[in-house]
């Protein structure tokens, strides 16, 4: 019998927290590595040249192969069936539901997950270790953050309550591990959205108890 696949991740990282979701859904066959990136675990030279040469998280060891890059990760394990066809349907005939998944995990890392991260970085880790920004740099991305929710709210969740449709995939749960991270800098992504307030719950409600394990700390220090 070959060894699991190690996946390596860190519970403050949003990716990190998609793929530990969707793992736990899935009864995915993985060997949980934590790193934490506050002690600095990913830039070690051993981690480097044995896990992932970007020394980031998440990433996985499957035997002798290394992969980085969270949509990569989600979909090479899809490929191995470990992930659940309802999330990301990597079978489907038509392949229409699983292009739709992938619209939007191609779309959110430079709209939603750039910003948002970017508000959250500026926001409230940036602080924590001494660095301030300008206030012209923090409102732009802000700003940019406001567009990004806004196109969730009118156009990804306009005419159905999950972003693909009727049902929850990989997309929500991407989406949503990202948008939850701006609640540390005291920000409600729901206020004035109510289909982002009613998606952000459903999300939560279809993928508990992983979902609140995985936002422990989030939910933990949130200003909410
Ligand atoms: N595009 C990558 C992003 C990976 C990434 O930026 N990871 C962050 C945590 S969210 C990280 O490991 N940062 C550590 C560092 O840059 O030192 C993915 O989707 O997996």
């Amino acid at each position: 019998m070959s060894s699991p696949v190690k996946y390596f991740f860190d519970l403050m990282s949003q990716p990190s927290r998609a793929m530990y979701i969707i793992f736990k859904l899935s009864g995915s066959k993985v060997q949980n590595v934590p790193v934490a990136l506050r002690k600095g675990e990913h830039l070690t030279e051993k981690f480097r040249d044995e896990v992932n040469k970007f020394q980031k998280v998440p990433c996985i060891v499957d035997g002798d192969f290394k992969l980085a890059e969270s949509i990569a990760i989600l979909r090479y394990m899809a490929r191995k069936e470990e992930i659940k066809e309802t999330l990301y349907p990597i079978s489907e005939k038509s392949s229409r539901l699983l292009s739709k998944v992938d619209e939007f995990l191609e779309w959110q890392h430079l709209t939603l997950r750039l910003s948002c991260g970017s508000a959250f970085r500026m926001k409230w880790l940036e602080p924590m270790m001494g660095i301030q920004r300008e206030e012209k740099q923090i409102k732009e991305f802000e700003k940019l953050m406001e567009v990004n929710l806004n196109i969730m709210e009118n156009v990804w969740l306009k005419d159905t309550p999950f972003v693909t449709g009727n049902e929850l995939t990989a997309a929500d749960i991407f989406g949503a591990c990202e948008i939850e991270q701006t609640k540390l800098f005291g920000y409600n992504a729901g206020t004035n959205r109510p289909k982002v307030d009613a998606w952000l719950k459903k999300v939560r409600e279809a993928t508990n108890p992983s979902y609140d394990e995985a936002h422990a700390f989030v939910f933990k220090m949130s200003k909410l």
